[in-house]
């Protein structure tokens, strides 16, 4: 996050960046081009003044010229002109650009051509006027030819005037000044045979102007009508008047500025957009950074979350318990984990539906919360589990109670769908740092504490002991010999005969399983059934038991021998196993054994777990034909009044009842209450554990159908069992 806060802005201060260099080149650019456009347009004005300057220089010169041949033929003449007009006329043709051609002896002007529109000037002294004076003396002295103007004549427009003095006897001692032969030259003529006229019309400018020769002062003789531009191009025409300056520009000052206006808007408009998309490409990244971390933070989120619960889960508590240890540790502060799961939740799962397991736990996770401080952490670890980490508490036995409220809370009963459900939970609690300090130790030592918990007969809390290691590792050696044993095929069925009290016929037998221990010899069911219904192997176990129970009926048919009624043991988890009726179902199929054959024997407590489920399955069993007899009965908490709702066909009075008959008169009049009112149910009767021929007379006193003891048999192995005559 703080590094796409600092991106930001220097995606900014690149984008301002590159926006002022584009303007920068933009600008640069502009006025190099101006300069190039001006430079160009110099050129070109330079090119037109040069020419257009030895157009007139040219002009001038031939008009110059033919005051020297006027006044060659002068001189050769003695100062004698026969046809001075038809000779100028002719000369002022091939030259051209001589407006008129003047013969003035001794300074005074006597002819002209042509005369016309030129007679003012006849007589005109040229050394009369102050002006040009000077200029007449000085070439008339030197003998060079001088050029005057442009002066404003007499006859009207304005000229340049080339004199050139005539000798007569020229080079010898009679040499003698004449007087001069002039040219004039009528300035719009000799601008005519420019193109400069037209120049201006294409917008160009001009001026011809001149330096005086004394004052130094420029003298503009003509010009166009709009003043010089700033570009200029300026010739001199070095003429025998002195030098010319002929300077010609154009104004390109709207081009240039259009020229500049558009490269300021080019520059502007590109540099923005440029600018604008480069900031746009730089943050691309940032923005999809940000998207990123928003979706990760998103993730995060749900990556911590159970979904059905909305409770944290067990990724966070692996990622912040170690920070919250670590706070305790600071702090000082004692803290408690308890882990628990729900006993038997997996029977609602499998029997009534995931649907109503997931609101089950939906509920759970509610209670849970409530009961809760903020400080204090609930998470859901996983199927039914959950954990609660108590951040801060005053002592053990804070944590006790806060256990005891997670079984009364969880243990009340819970509504869903019109049905009601009582849960019971087993919790393990490891304190913190006493129990450890890291999260392995911690969840190692309440999982331990959890196992005992459940060891000691589940709805309960037991806190973490050290010696609870070397208890637990034994119970974990002897879960994995129970794995073993089931591949190994250590187990083995014992059968216990049950007979007619009154025909001492045996009509079935009890199935025992007996498990043959590697190392430890024959083990009895009472030291491993817990642990096998604790660890969940209790199914297999049934399993195993049930097909080699219906196996040996197969066996027994194909043998001969006479039928028997053979009893399994269901424990409750079977009980609640949706597919047990389909299991018994196929495996009487598979090995051709009528359901009638067949009982099975269900302690009174396993019924209580969950009696309408019970019912069900037992309905289904009893409906096949199967025999469903009540194991133990009057250990438990149901009373006779429950039977008559149970589809049972037969009630096992438990052993502790019988072994007293003889001496225990309450216990007899039990046992004579038990018999009858089973049989008014229609429920017929066997008293377990008939150790002496007393109990049996007794039994068979008060009317007991069956028996089954030690009197008669203990439970013998297959091949003693086939041996065994009937009783007499
Ligand atoms: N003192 C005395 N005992 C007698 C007498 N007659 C029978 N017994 C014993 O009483 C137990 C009767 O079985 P249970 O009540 O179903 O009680 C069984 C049953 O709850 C459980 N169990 C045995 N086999 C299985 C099985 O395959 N599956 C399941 N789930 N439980 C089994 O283990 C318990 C103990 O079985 P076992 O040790 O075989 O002990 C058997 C039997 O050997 C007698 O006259 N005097």
């Amino acid at each position: 996050m703080i590094k796409t806060e600092l991106k930001q802005p220097s995606a900014l201060f690149i984008a301002c960046a590159v926006f002022f260099a584009i303007i920068f080149f933009g600008l640069y650019w502009t006025y190099s081009s101006n300069r190039t456009i001006s430079n160009e347009q110099q050129l070109l004005l330079n090119g037109i003044s040069r020419t257009q300057a030895s157009v007139l220089e040219r002009r001038l010169s031939l008009a110059f010229t033919s005051t020297q041949i006027l006044a060659i033929e002068l001189e050769q003449h003695g100062g004698r002109f026969e046809d001075f007009d038809h000779y100028a006329q002719n000369l002022m043709n091939s030259i051209g650009g001589v407006s008129s051609l003047q013969l003035a002896p001794n300074g005074i002007i006597e002819k002209i051509s042509p005369l016309k529109g030129n007679e003012s000037a006849i007589g005109l002294d040229i050394f009369a006027n102050q002006k040009y004076r000077e200029a007449a003396i000085r070439a008339v002295e030197n003998h060079t030819m001088i050029a005057i103007g442009p002066l404003p004549l007499v006859q009207g427009g304005i000229a340049v005037i080339s004199r050139s003095p005539v000798y007569l006897f020229k080079g010898t001692q009679r040499e003698v000044f004449w007087g001069f032969a002039s040219a004039v030259i009528n300035l719009d003529n000799l601008l005519e045979s420019t193109r400069l006229r037209d120049l201006v019309e294409d917008g160009y400018q001009y001026s011809l102007s001149r330096q005086h020769a004394d004052t130094q002062e420029t003298v503009i003789f003509s010009h166009s009508e709009k003043p010089l531009s700033d570009i200029v191009a300026t010739t001199d025409i070095p003429l025998p008047v002195g030098t010319w300056k002929l300077n010609i520009s154009r104004d390109i000052s709207a081009r240039l500025n259009n020229n500049l206006r558009s490269g300021y808007l080019l520059s502007i408009g590109s540099a923005f957009f440029l600018a604008l998309a480069l900031y746009a490409i730089l943050i691309q990244p940032i923005r999809l950074r940000r998207l990123v971390e928003d979706k990760t933070d998103e993730l995060k989120e749900l990556a911590y979350k159970d979904p059905l619960t909305n409770l944290p889960n067990r990724r966070y508590l692996n990622d912040y318990l170690p920070s919250f240890l670590e706070e305790s540790r600071r702090f000082q502060k004692l803290s408690a984990f308890i882990y628990f799961d729900l006993d038997n939740f997996k029977r609602i799962n499998d029997t009534i539906g995931h649907d109503v397991g997931d609101k089950v736990l939906e509920t759970v996770a509610l209670r849970l919360n409530s009961l809760c401080h903020e400080a204090d952490k609930v998470v859901r670890l996983g199927g039914d589990e959950f954990g609660i980490f108590l951040s801060d508490i005053a002592n053990k036995q804070e944590a006790k109670e806060h256990a005891e409220r997670v079984l009364a809370y969880i243990h009340s009963p819970i509504s869903i769908d019109s049905k009601e459900f009582i849960l019971s939970t087993s919790l393990g609690i490891a304190m913190v740092p006493e129990d450890g300090d890291t999260l392995v130790t911690i969840m190692q030592n309440a999982d331990m504490a959890l196992y005992q918990a459940k060891q000691r007969g589940k709805n309960q809390s037991v806190f973490y002991s050290h010696d609870m290691k070397a208890a637990t590792l034994d119970l974990i050696e002897a879960e994995d010999d129970l794995t073993k044993a089931l591949q190994n095929d250590e187990f083995e069925l014992y059968y216990q005969p049950q007979f007619d009290l009154q025909t001492k016929q045996v009509f079935g037998a009890e199935a025992l399983i007996r498990w043959h221990h590697p190392t430890k010899g024959l083990i009895f069911p009472d030291q491993f059934i817990q642990l096998a219904e604790n660890t969940g192997q209790i199914i297999k176990l049934g399993h195993w038991v049930l097909e080699n129970g219906i196996s040996y009926l197969a066996r027994r048919r194909e043998q001969g021998l006479p039928y028997i009624l053979l009893h399994v043991n269901l424990a409750s988890q079977q009980l609640a196993d949706p597919h047990f009726v389909t299991v018994v179902k196929s495996l009487l199929y598979k090995y051709k054994v009528p359901a009638e054959w067949l009982g099975v024997e269900v302690t009174e407590t396993s019924l209580l777990e969950d009696v309408s489920l019970a019912k069900v399955l037992l309905q289904s069993l009893k409906d096949m034909g199967i025999c469903v007899a009540i194991d133990d009965f009057g250990t438990g908490y149901s009373s006779l009044g429950q039977l008559k709702n149970l589809p049972v066909s037969l009630l096992k009075i438990d052993r502790s009842f019988v072994m007293d008959l003889e001496r225990d008169q309450a216990d007899r009049k039990i046992v004579e209450a038990i018999i009858a009112m089973a049989h008014k149910l229609g429920i017929k009767v066997l008293a377990e554990g008939i150790e002496s021929k007393e109990q049996w007379d007794m039994l068979v006193s008060f009317q007991c159908d069956f028996g089954q003891g030690y009197y008669v048999s203990r439970a013998i192995p297959e091949a003693d069992f086939n041996a065994a005559p009937p009783i007499q």
